[in-house]
């Protein structure tokens, strides 16, 4: 497992003896995360597991752009992948699992877009405040993707079949005012005052019995935990596809910054 002393794509801290940040760190590509940037995220998540002192997580983004752009696209359209990892796989489904399975609540600090898979991890996190500057939606049928697992099913959970559908079918990108309305975050606030926020959630929980706090985690997750079954078909799925023509053209069209032509594949 990557040492966070070893970490390049993300950044990992424990304060006040009581909670974890870790910080997605690729601002030039709009935090958007390669196999490396998953690999260290699951080896924070773990670290963060481990340490008797943190009793939440807060996830947040470098800057004040982006919270996470999912996938590199850049990254994909250049070499059909996302890059080395420690253990030959691209392992989002395990980080996915992660999330749901760490027995501490995880905080979503949205400091800017949070979109395709990006979108998802914010999704996964058991709470989310939002930067008043913040957007939110995904992205895959535009780049040849798609998240049929925890990324389509539990997000009706949270936001309701038709506006799931509407995120998923339309893909704009929502602000902070529109995704509170709907549930999808918990609080808004101005920019500068997002991790104190944050901070005052994860100190709150903190104060709490983490026995309890365990206990009510999975109990919330239990009612939704058969969806990793359907995403173990829905990423089996998304390995083909993201290698045909049909998916290269989303992303090769990204990244040559011109509209994707899927008109052949109909
Ligand atoms: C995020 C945007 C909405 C921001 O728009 P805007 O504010 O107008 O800024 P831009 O000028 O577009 O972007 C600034 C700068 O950042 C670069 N960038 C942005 N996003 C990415 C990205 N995802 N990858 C790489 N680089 C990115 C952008 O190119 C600009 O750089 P310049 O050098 O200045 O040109 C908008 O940028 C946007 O829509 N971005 C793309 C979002 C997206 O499509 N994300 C991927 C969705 S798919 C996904 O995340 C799932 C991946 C996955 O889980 C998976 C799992 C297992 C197998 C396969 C996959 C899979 O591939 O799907």
């Amino acid at each position: 497992m990557i040492k966070p002393e070893e970490f390049t794509d993300i950044t990992y801290a424990v304060e006040e003896d009581a909670f974890a940040i870790i910080t997605i760190n690729r601002p030039d590509r709009f935090n958007s995360f390669r196999g490396r940037t998953v690999d260290e995220l699951i080896a924070a998540f773990k670290t963060a597991w481990a340490d008797k002192r943190v009793a939440a997580v807060i996830l947040t983004g470098a800057g004040e752009k982006a919270f996470c752009a999912g996938g590199d696209v850049k990254e994909r359209a250049e070499t059909g992948h996302y890059g080395e990892t420690e253990s030959g796989l691209f392992e989002i489904q395990a980080l996915h699992q992660l999330i749901r399975d760490l027995p501490k609540p995880v905080i979503a600090a949205v400091n800017g877009v949070a979109v395709g898979g990006g979108h998802v991890l914010h999704v996964l996190c058991d709470l989310s405040i939002a930067s008043s500057t913040a957007r939110f939606g995904q992205a895959g049928p535009r780049v040849g993707s798609f998240d049929a697992g925890y990324g389509s099913a539990y997000l009706a959970r949270v936001v309701g079949e038709k506006r799931a559908r509407q995120i998923w079918f339309l893909l704009d990108l929502y602000d902070a005012e529109t995704a509170e309305r709907w549930g999808l975050v918990n609080d808004v606030v101005p920019p500068d005052q997002l991790l104190d926020k944050a901070r005052e959630y994860a100190r709150k929980i903190a104060s709490y019995s983490p026995t309890a706090i365990r206990f009510l985690k999975h109990s919330f997750n239990a009612d939704t935990d058969h969806l990793a079954g359907l995403g173990n078909v829905a990423f089996a799925g998304l390995d083909l596809f993201v290698h045909s023509d049909e998916g290269m053209e989303g992303a090769k069209a990204f990244a040559e910054k011109r509209p994707p032509d899927f008109s052949p594949y109909r």
